[in-house]
């Protein structure tokens, strides 16, 4: 199992690395970045456990990119510039968005049938660039090509637990939409039912609020510094392991993420047709298997309550500008 970081030098690369290098089922970590990569690659290179680490930067004599991804099973990209306080996330598409480019050019070439899971922001319009790539390459897999929210799941769990005293382990709340403010939508009417039923309106709008923006609250203590990576790190791990799961034989994964809804796969066609035929990407629980995207889990659109379903309308609007962005960044 060879697993490649893209942006493996930075502030969620790095900590992103080491749990990469902790896991047994991984026996080449593989880390890439234009600066740095091959400190961290001695550094992770002395932890005793089973995964060989290699490093590269560009213009590397082996080729930095090819060599990196050649044989990948799965990439994992936090690459690109994190927010500071003011910004939104989409005011990071003009730099990052020509770096999801070069990445994609990159594993179209080098590794057309890895999972990739694509962390940098504004991902609600750096996975449909993604995808735009792989797709003009004649390479696109919508099965593979992931972007990570996983985030809004950790945070979902970790704020209602600490809202309402439960373990924070028996949660699991799903969010769908996109990935930025009001494209977040948490549906703890789902995740965690009796939970939710305990809190007052107030405390459910303040909740849902919380998540959607909880990546500000992080930027704003960070004061310059940049945005989440520590539990960046820890959610794109997660996403990676349930995905090595999948590989490796588990029959029961489903996890929430941004992908492409594309009709072969099983319950697209119903998600695009209760989506009203207006998104082609959508963050949703799917389930996954060694290929990828098994099935999409649409059916959560229709347990939404009334409140939820206020939300996703209002997120479909932006999510729909926010892809419309990336694809067109590819065209052009
Ligand atoms: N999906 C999500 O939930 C989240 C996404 N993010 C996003 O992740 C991205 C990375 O954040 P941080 O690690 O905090 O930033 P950082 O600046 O600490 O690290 C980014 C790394 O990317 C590298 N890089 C730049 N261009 C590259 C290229 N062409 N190829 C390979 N590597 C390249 C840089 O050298 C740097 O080491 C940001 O866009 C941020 O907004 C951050 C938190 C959560
Ligand atoms: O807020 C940001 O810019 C980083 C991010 O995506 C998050 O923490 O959810």
């Amino acid at each position: 199992m060879k697993v490649t970081v893209c942006g493996a030098a930075g502030g969620i690369g790095q900590p992103l690395s080491l749990l990469l290098k902790l896991n047994p089922k991984i026996t080449q970590l593989s880390l890439y970045d234009v600066v740095n990569a091959p400190g961290v690659g001695a550094d992770l290179s002395h932890i005793s456990t089973p995964a060989e680490t290699s490093a590269f930067v560009p213009g590397d004599k082996n080729d930095g990119l090819a060599f990196s991804l050649k044989g990948s099973q799965i990439v994992i990209i936090p690459a690109g510039v994190p927010r500071k306080p003011g910004m939104t996330r989409d005011d990071l598409f003009n730099i990052n968005a020509g770096i999801v480019k070069t990445l994609a050019e990159g594993v179209a070439e080098y590794c057309p049938d890895a999972f990739v899971l694509v962390i940098s922001n504004p991902v609600n319009s750096t996975v449909p660039i993604f995808a735009s790539v792989l797709k003009a390459k004649g390479v696109f897999n919508p099965r593979k090509v992931l972007g990570v929210t996983t985030l809004d799941i950790v945070r979902a769990n970790t704020f209602i637990s600490t809202l309402t005293d439960a373990n924070v382990s028996n949660i699991n709340v799903p969010v769908i939409g996109g990935h930025s403010g009001e494209t977040i939508v948490p549906v703890f009417s789902v995740g965690t039912p009796s939970l939710y039923a305990k809190l007052d309106a107030d405390a459910k709008a303040k909740l849902v609020h919380r998540v959607q923006f909880g990546g500000d609250e992080v930027v704003q203590a960070k004061n310059g510094a940049g945005s989440a990576t520590l539990s960046m790190a820890y959610a794109g791990y997660k996403l990676a392991e349930r995905i090595i799961e999948a590989i490796t034989g588990a029959s029961d994964v489903v996890e929430c993420t941004f992908v492409y809804l594309d009709e072969s796969i099983a319950g697209a066609k119903e998600a695009r047709a209760k989506l009203g035929g207006e998104l082609d990407f959508v963050s949703l629980p799917v389930k996954f298997g060694a290929k990828g995207v098994e099935e999409i889990k649409y059916q959560i659109l229709d347990q939404l309550n009334d409140e939820e379903k206020a939300l996703f309308e209002i997120a479909k609007v932006t999510l729909k500008g926010n892809v419309a962005k990336g694809v067109s960044f590819v065209e052009k």
